[in-house]
């Protein structure tokens, strides 16, 4: 229940609206019972004709506390929501704070569809706590106690029937309310994660489903979830409408008994019979105000289970340990080397490396290359400190990367991932993503370096970059790299999508770029590796060769077979 806490932390920051709600909301509350049993006064003295001052009195009386009612509601209103949008941004910032550092890890083993409705959904509900379940029974209660203050004046068995009725709405009919709805929220909550699980799956894999003409099949297995999702809805719409009719029912109940109670009172001489229809309309109003008690159960328990949902997604068990404050030298490449690094995946079975020892000095240039699923963008990975080696150190410029703020590795890293993220925008969005400060000028200049000089910076870009090829996608994620910049050269396979002659020369451009920075680029392609300063040869998770090119060559080991079949299958497709 953390969030819960937090919910509640935020809550009493925000006391001083919350107490200008609540005062507005008893205001306007005692108001509407006085302005309705002043009318059913004024109604009962009109049958003994008064003197016309008395009824002018009563008539202003009326007037003004239809008056007071409706500024008191304004104000009640005001306040409460002022206080509840305080309170939803507290705890969007505090609960965005605990899942940045978790993103990484969380991201690769959720569904995302389910995971972003969730979050959204979890945060929204949670508002309700404080409109419908924790501040409207502190006024029903202020307004009743009021009420039967004020009929224990003229009767205090009618006061005691209005004591039984608020009992009745308070906790008899939540109970019931309650006992039936456990089941059809929980399901409502299922169904509509499913929904949105699949309604992600269909978009992101549109194309694929559509070329293996299973998007039919998926398209209507979305439209039964949709359908049983609404079906589960209505219920809970009804068993809701059930609660509110009970809730009339009781008011009902309650006025009728008032009503008889009185009457008999009145035979019995142990009431003034002006004052019943007075009484009649004090209890009617009263248990109208209290409509809010036949909701609270089921927004009591959304924003529960929203809660602890909440705290189970930033659970604290996944979180990475607190950054230190240890940070690289501005102006020089870091020397990087890894000793005895080992690291497996969450919930894998098999370690992704193993025993993993590499040492690139200060400015070099080293190539990783090795089958698929060797390992290589997992070694990346841990420089970037997206994850933590279980075995082994890692140390930049001779200081332990636990040492490091992850920040600082960042700000001095510039990166290309696999596969990098595209933002719907334009080309100039998409290639600063932090101020550099650059020109228009020397942006373009940064797109001709990388062989894109026929984009224009203000091109659109759709979401996920769907309106660029994938040797597109991967030249501009370069430029942005080579618009960042960065004495650390982290590069996973950044031209697998291009030709060969585009290729060589990006590199030579970039290489020039990086010529005193360390760079550490991951390959497929064995071609134009030998100007690096080492090669690091890897195979199931760990390192078997490690060289230069000469070395390795003459090695005749891994590395050089290898080659050999990249040679035979360039000569055979030649
Ligand atoms: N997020 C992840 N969760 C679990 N296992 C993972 C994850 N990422 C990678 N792996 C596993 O770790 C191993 C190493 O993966 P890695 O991506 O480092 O290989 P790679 O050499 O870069 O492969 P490729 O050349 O195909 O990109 C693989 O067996 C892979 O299945």
């Amino acid at each position: 229940m953390s969030e819960l806490t937090i919910l509640i932390k935020a809550m009493l920051r925000e006391r001083r609206d919350i107490a200008f709600a609540i005062a507005g909301g008893f205001v306007a509350g005692v108001g509407g019972v006085g302005l309705f049993s002043a009318s059913g006064y004024l109604i009962s003295q009109t049958v003994f004709a008064p003197p016309l001052y008395t009824l002018i009195v009563l008539i202003s009386i009326v007037k003004l506390l239809g008056l007071l009612r409706a500024a008191s509601r304004y104000a009640e209103r005001l306040y409460s929501h002022q206080a509840t949008f305080s309170i939803l941004s507290r705890l969007r910032t505090s609960f965005f704070a605990k899942l940045v550092p978790l993103a990484p890890s969380m991201l690769r083993t959720r569904r995302s569809g389910d995971l972003l409705a969730r979050i959204v959904g979890d945060v929204e509900s949670l508002q309700h706590y404080f409109l419908r379940v924790a501040y409207p029974p502190i006024v029903l209660v202020m307004v009743f106690l009021a009420t039967v203050l004020f009929a224990s004046a003229y009767s205090i068995w009618i006061a005691g029937l209005l004591v039984l009725g608020l009992l009745g709405a308070a906790f008899v009919i939540p109970a019931v309310i309650l006992r039936g709805q456990r089941n059809i929220r929980g399901r409502v909550r299922l169904h509509r994660a499913a929904l949105s699980t699949n309604a992600a799956e269909l978009l992101y894999g549109f194309l694929e489903l559509k070329v293996y003409g299973k998007l039919d099949e998926r398209g209507q297995q979305l439209r039964r979830h949709s359908d049983v999702l609404a079906d589960e809805q209505q219920a809970a719409g009804i068993h809701l409408l059930n609660g509110q009719s009970l809730h009339v029912g009781l008011t009902y109940l309650v006025t009728w008994g008032v009503l008889v109670l009185g009457g008999y009172l009145i035979v019995n001489d142990s009431l003034a019979g002006v004052f019943l229809a007075m009484l009649v309309l004090a209890a009617q109003t009263v248990f109208e105000e209290a409509g809010a008690m036949a909701t609270l159960p089921s927004y009591k328990q959304d924003s529960e289970h929203a809660a602890s949902r909440l705290a189970e997604t930033v659970q604290p068990g996944e979180a990475l340990p607190p950054q230190p404050e240890g940070s690289l030298s501005d102006d020089a490449p870091p020397s990087v080397e890894l000793n005895g690094v080992s690291f497996q995946y969450a919930d894998e079975w098999r370690p992704a490396l193993r025993d993993i020892h590499i040492r690139m000095a200060a400015g070099s240039k080293t190539a990783i290359v090795g089958a698929s699923g060797s390992g290589k963008t997992t070694v990346l990975e841990l420089l970037l400190k997206l994850y933590a080696p279980a075995q082994g150190q890692i140390r930049m410029n001779d200081k332990p990367l636990n040492e490091l703020h992850e920040s600082s590795i960042w700000k001095h890293a510039a990166v290309v991932l696999q596969q990098g993220h595209f933002f719907r925008g334009t080309i100039r969005d998409n290639l600063l993503l932090d101020e550099a400060g650059l020109s228009e000028e020397e942006l373009q200049v940064i797109l001709g370096q990388a062989e894109l000089s026929y984009k224009k910076l203000d091109d659109e870009v759709y979401e996920r970059g769907e309106n660029l090829s994938d040797g597109e996608k991967q030249r501009l994620a370069l430029a942005r790299a080579m618009a960042k910049g960065g004495r650390l050269w982290l590069l996973d396979e950044p031209t697998s999508s291009l030709d060969a002659i585009t290729e060589q020369r990006i590199y030579r451009r970039l290489f020039k770029l990086a010529a005193n920075d360390t760079l550490i680029l991951v390959s497929h392609r064995l071609t134009g590796l030998e100007s690096m300063d080492q090669i690091i040869v890897m195979d199931h998770g760990t390192v078997v060769e490690a060289g230069t090119y000469e070395e390795l060559m003459d090695k005749r080991g891994y590395f050089y077979e290898m080659k050999e079949i990249e040679r035979q299958l360039i000569g055979e497709a030649g």
